[in-house]
């Protein structure tokens, strides 16, 4: 089967819900990526909170709209913070999201991911590599980069969503978010978003937003990934280079809920 393009309307409803919701993001992320995807998640008009400490981050999950588990920087004493946040949100009924950065190559990380995928993700959004890699199809990338292109994972995409019954978003040149059934193909961004650090990662952030909101999960969270094409376009379409690239994009993210998409 051909897969859907996603609506550029609903992008645009989505970037607006976010802004008008403002959901609470509970963020258990790596220690490159923190400052990035609070500013990413604010320029959306979501409200992230990065609460660490493993009794804090059982508490604070039920508090929170949703979870972001992301596995950069994981460490053990993280992994316990990670499994209390996860606890806290299944039990509050709320939704997670993982993010399974360099999962393959490293034993404790893929350990790790393999586990807590048994504790059902609203999401999973990763790149060609890791999406294969979690799928038991691949060896992984190389460090946090992908070796392989997004459409390369469609089909370990795709068997991931129904073993796990998450939302699986692959993202590359080309993002393909599929549910196992059907899959959405979102064109755009620009290859600048790779030269900076933490676009993925804050992308994963704005999926666990995109996971608060009412609606069909799986084209919400194509949606967000049309939020970052759109963005991600408008701003290397202004910017030199990695330097700018950053600042430019959190306008972009901000103006499209500011001035409409
Ligand atoms: N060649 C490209 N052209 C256009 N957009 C791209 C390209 N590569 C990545 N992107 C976009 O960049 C964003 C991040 O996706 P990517 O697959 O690079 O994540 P990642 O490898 O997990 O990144 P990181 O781990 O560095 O945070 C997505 O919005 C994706 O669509
Ligand atoms: C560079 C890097 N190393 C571990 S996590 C991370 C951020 C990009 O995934
Ligand atoms: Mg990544």
């Amino acid at each position: 089967m051909q897969p859907d393009l996603l609506s550029p309307a609903h992008t645009a409803h989505v970037a607006s819900q976010l802004a008008t919701r403002s959901p609470l993001i509970h963020c258990l992320t790596n220690q490159v990526v923190q400052s990035f995807t609070a500013n990413v998640l604010l320029a959306v008009g979501a409200s992230p909170a990065m609460v660490v400490d493993h009794e804090e981050a059982l508490a604070f999950s039920a508090i929170a709209d949703a979870l972001l588990i992301n596995i950069g920087t994981l460490t053990r004493e993280q992994a316990l913070a990670m499994r209390a946040a996860i606890d806290g949100a299944n039990r509050a009924g709320k939704p997670w999201t993982l993010d399974p950065v360099a999962v393959g190559p490293l034993a404790f990380r893929s350990r790790f991911a393999r586990e807590i995928l048994a504790q059902k993700p609203a999401a999973i959004r990763g790149n060609a590599s890791e999406i294969l890699a979690l799928a038991g199809n691949g060896a992984g990338g190389r460090g946090v980069d992908a070796t392989q292109g997004a459409q390369e994972a469609v089909s370990a995409a795709r068997e991931l969503a129904q073993q796990t019954g998450a939302i699986v978003a692959v993202t590359g040149e080309v993002d393909y978010v599929t549910d196992g059934d059907r899959t959405l193909t979102i064109t755009g961004g620009d290859p600048l978003m790779t030269r900076v650090v933490g676009t993925g990662c804050a992308l994963s952030a704005v999926v666990a937003a995109a996971c608060a909101l009412p609606g069909s999960r799986l084209e919400n969270v194509a949606a967000a990934c049309g939020v970052f094409a759109l963005a991600g376009k408008r701003a290397a379409a202004q910017s030199q280079g990695p330097g700018s690239f950053p600042s430019l994009f959190l306008d972009a993210l901000y103006q499209l809920h500011t001035e409409g998409a």
